[in-house]
């Protein structure tokens, strides 16, 4: 930013000097002048581009908004020098991310910002650049906290609230008298309001009322090489800090503020606090030189959303106006980012005023100002998008070009000295107060209008027949106009009134679309929850129906279940006089074999006993026989013995007849043993036979018994298979029985556990 204030009317007068003041002449002369010595053309500095820096401040919460427990949706992480904003899109938490070139969160202070950010660019001012900063940022973030600072200082003291400019006027003179150097410091402080442009450092007019004072308008024009001139803007010489204090204080008492919902203290303009500085240099050889350096610090008016911050009518197009600029400045900062061809500096008087700041040759420096608030982040994420995308402006920063001393004096001299033949001639003279020289100067250029005029008299001679004649078409057209000129009133008021109407209309439309956008919400809100009301009460209803249907069938299954445990109960009953009758059955089929076979057992006893009785008769007999025989055989043995010795003794005589004997006795013998046999095979067969009879009879009752047994044991088995079968039955009844009842309890514990669910969700 190049402002150029008109030095033709004021410049300092009245204020004592310094030990060494200088004045330097208007800058716009300094730029054209030839004999002026470009000591600092080095070609690689002047290439050089360099990016606007841009610092993001995050102000705390206010008193109020921790009251109220205001959510915060920014967090600043200072090291990584990045910002994140947490949103919620949709149900979702979104976070969005910022990186700047330096961060500084809620707990940061006034000083560690200057020091940090703000000292290194009053620097680059001492060393004869022309800086800027500006504070940009929603309405109520802090601008001209960070700007001004928060309470007054008093004398020269900072206090640990004091913002940039004061800081940077103490850096200033402190570095200036630190150098012991010559130098002059000049300020201007200015107000940019509803596109006027006002001077806050103007002496006020007592002779004209508080509204025409306030109001005292500064024309801004540029020089055709690009620089913006303001005619009419107080530069104030000054030679101390506190100086510099009263005339800041003076001039933000000037400002336009009001108070609004987001700030009790709401600035309503921009302001621009300028600070010039010239230095005198070292010597180089006869020439000394000058060095000149500005500093623009600039505090815009915070962009606001007009319905949250309540702005009504007057202060509703006040902010209007202010979002215009704002606007534009957005457009020229797009404009740059994306190397268009035309940047559209022209469309406000900020972006005329900023035009070297941005894009130019100034190093620019931008403090974005954002509210941690959650109330706030539509506006945070506009300033956000805003400061990311101006650090992309590249600007290309050149040294002012130093002065030399005996050029600047020569110009400051006969400044001087045209001021002071004016004070004179005022001094000296009554009527006219001008010097001779200035007095001919203007009777020649009068006398040259004179004879203008007479020949502008004689074309007028010759118009005005010609206005005659116009004049009657013009009596006539007058009339006309007469005619529709208060029709043109009637339509005038009408218009006033439809306007009026219309933006009373356009208000309170503006506010039925808010309220209607609001009933909008909260309708589609109210029918979103109906929807899902409705659809808990259909999940409820089917939820219902099912456990009723369920509790019908567990009911039907418990009908089922004391039907079959009947059923059961009849089996068991039926069963139980079957066994009983059936092991009655076995008992008498038992107790009759038992009696039929002790029959049997006894009659074969019986049998048995005269069977043994009569084989013993027969083996008395066939001893008794044997005996006989024995005897008879022992007998006939011992005749042998004796008829042979006697026939021994008979010797061979009675061979014959013993012979015969022996053959009648061995035939006897034979006979007998024939008869023997005979005997004992009958004895044999008979017992044979009675063995038979008796394996017979033994036969026929084994079979019988075997039988009987046999039966007992079809019958025993018949049972035992009935009754396994009978308890496999009340086995597999029952394990039905049981895996139903298991079904129908884990059925009923889900459907339980399920609406114990849904209640708690409800
Ligand atoms: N970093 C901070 N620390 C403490 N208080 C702050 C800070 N920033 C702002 N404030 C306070 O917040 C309020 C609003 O600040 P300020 O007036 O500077 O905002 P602004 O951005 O200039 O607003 P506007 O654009 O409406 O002028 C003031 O009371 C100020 O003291």
């Amino acid at each position: 930013m190049s402002l150029t204030p008109d030095l033709s009317k004021k410049v300092g007068l009245g204020i004592a000097p310094s030990p060494n003041p200088f004045l330097t002449p208007r800058p716009e002369r300094r730029r054209t002048d030839p004999r002026m010595v470009d000591w600092n053309s080095n070609r690689q500095d002047r290439d050089k581009e360099t990016n606007v820096q841009v610092l993001l401040r995050c102000r705390p919460l206010s008193d109020d908004e921790q009251r109220l427990n205001v959510p915060k949706v920014i967090s600043c992480n200072e090291h990584k020098r990045e910002v994140s904003v947490s949103q919620n899109l949709a149900n979702k938490q979104v976070d969005r991310i910022f990186t700047f070139d330096k961060v500084f969160g809620p707990k940061a202070q006034q000083r560690s910002i200057y020091d940090q950010a703000i000292a290194p660019v009053v620097n680059e001012v001492l060393d004869g650049f022309n800086c800027t900063v500006f504070a940009y940022g929603q309405t109520g973030t802090g601008k001209t906290y960070t700007m001004e600072g928060g309470r007054r200082n008093k004398g020269g003291d900072l206090t640990a609230e004091a913002g940039v400019i004061p800081r940077a006027v103490r850096q200033i003179f402190d570095m200036l008298e630190a150098q012991n150097a010559d130098y002059s410091v000049k300020v201007t402080f200015l107000e940019l309001y509803n596109e006027e442009i006002t001077d806050l450092l103007a002496p006020e007019d007592n002779s004209r009322s508080t509204e025409d004072r306030q109001k005292k308008p500064i024309s801004l024009m540029e020089d055709g090489k690009g620089c913006v001139v303001l005619r009419g803007l107080e530069e104030e010489a000054v030679y101390s800090v506190n100086e510099i204090h009263s005339l800041l204080e003076q001039g933000a008492a000037k400002r336009r503020t009001a108070d609004t919902l987001l700030n009790k203290h709401s600035s309503r303009s921009h302001s621009i606090f300028t600070i010039t500085v010239h230095i005198k240099e070292a010597a180089v050889g006869d020439e000394e030189l000058i060095k000149c350096g500005k500093l623009n610090l600039v505090d815009l008016a915070g962009s606001e959303n007009i319905s949250r911050s309540g702005a009504r009518e007057g202060r509703a197009r006040e902010a209007g106006e202010i979002n215009k600029s704002l606007l534009t400045l957005g457009r020229v900062i797009n404009a740059l980012v994306e190397h268009s061809a035309h940047i559209p500096y022209r469309d406000s008087k900020l972006t005329r005023l900023l035009r070297d700041s941005l894009g130019g040759k100034t190093k620019t420096c931008i403090i974005a100002t954002v509210s941690p608030s959650v109330h706030c982040l539509e506006e945070t994420l506009s300033t956000l998008d805003y400061a990311c995308r101006a650090k992309n402006i590249k600007n290309k920063p050149e040294a002012n070009q130093k002065m030399s001393k005996a050029v600047l004096l020569k110009d400051l001299y006969s400044e001087i000295e045209r001021m002071k033949q004016d004070v004179r001639a005022a001094r000296e003279k009554n009527g006219v107060y001008i010097p001779l020289e200035r007095f001919a100067k203007e009777e020649a250029e009068k006398k040259a209008s004179k004879e203008k005029i007479e020949q502008l008299e004689n074309d007028l001679s010759l118009s005005e027949k010609q206005v005659d004649r116009f004049r009657e078409l013009y009596l006539t057209e007058q009339e006309q106009k007469l005619d529709v000129e208060s029709e043109l009133k009637d339509c005038k008021i009408n218009l006033e009134n439809s306007n009026k109407t219309l933006l009373d209309l356009q208000e309170s439309y503006r506010l039925a679309i808010t309220m209607l956008k609001e009933k909008e919400s909260i309708i589609s809100k109210l029918l979103r929850s109906e929807n899902s009301l409705i659809q808990c009460a259909k999940e409820l209803r089917t939820n219902l129906q099912s456990a009723s249907e369920d509790i019908a069938s567990l009911f039907s299954k418990l009908d089922q279940k004391d039907r079959m445990e009947a059923e059961n109960q009849s089996m068991v009953l039926t069963f139980g006089s079957h066994l009983d009758q059936r092991l009655k059955d076995l008992h008498r089929t038992v107790l009759g074999s038992v009696s039929q076979q002790q029959q049997y057992l006894r009659y074969m006893e019986e049998h048995v006993c005269s069977y043994l009785a009569s084989k013993c008769d027969a083996t008395q007999a066939l001893e008794s026989r044997i005996t006989k025989m024995t005897e008879t055989y022992t007998s006939g043995v011992a005749t042998l013995k004796d008829l042979a010795n006697a026939l021994q003794r008979k010797a061979s005589s009675d061979l014959e007849q013993i012979n015969s004997t022996i053959s009648l006795q061995a035939t006897a013998v034979e006979n007998f043993l024939v008869t023997a046999v005979l005997e004992a095979k009958e004895v044999i067969c008979d017992i044979q036979n009675s063995l038979d009879e008796q394996k017979q009879l033994l036969a026929f009752f084994t079979r019988q018994q075997e039988e009987g047994l046999q039966r007992s044991l079809v019958s025993a088995q018949v049972i035992s298979k009935e009754t396994v079968s009978f308890f496999n039955n009340l086995h597999h009844h029952a394990s039905k029985v049981m895996t139903v009842l298991d079904e129908s309890q884990i059925q009923r514990s889900n459907q339980l556990i399920k609406f114990e669910k849904m209640f708690k969700v409800r």
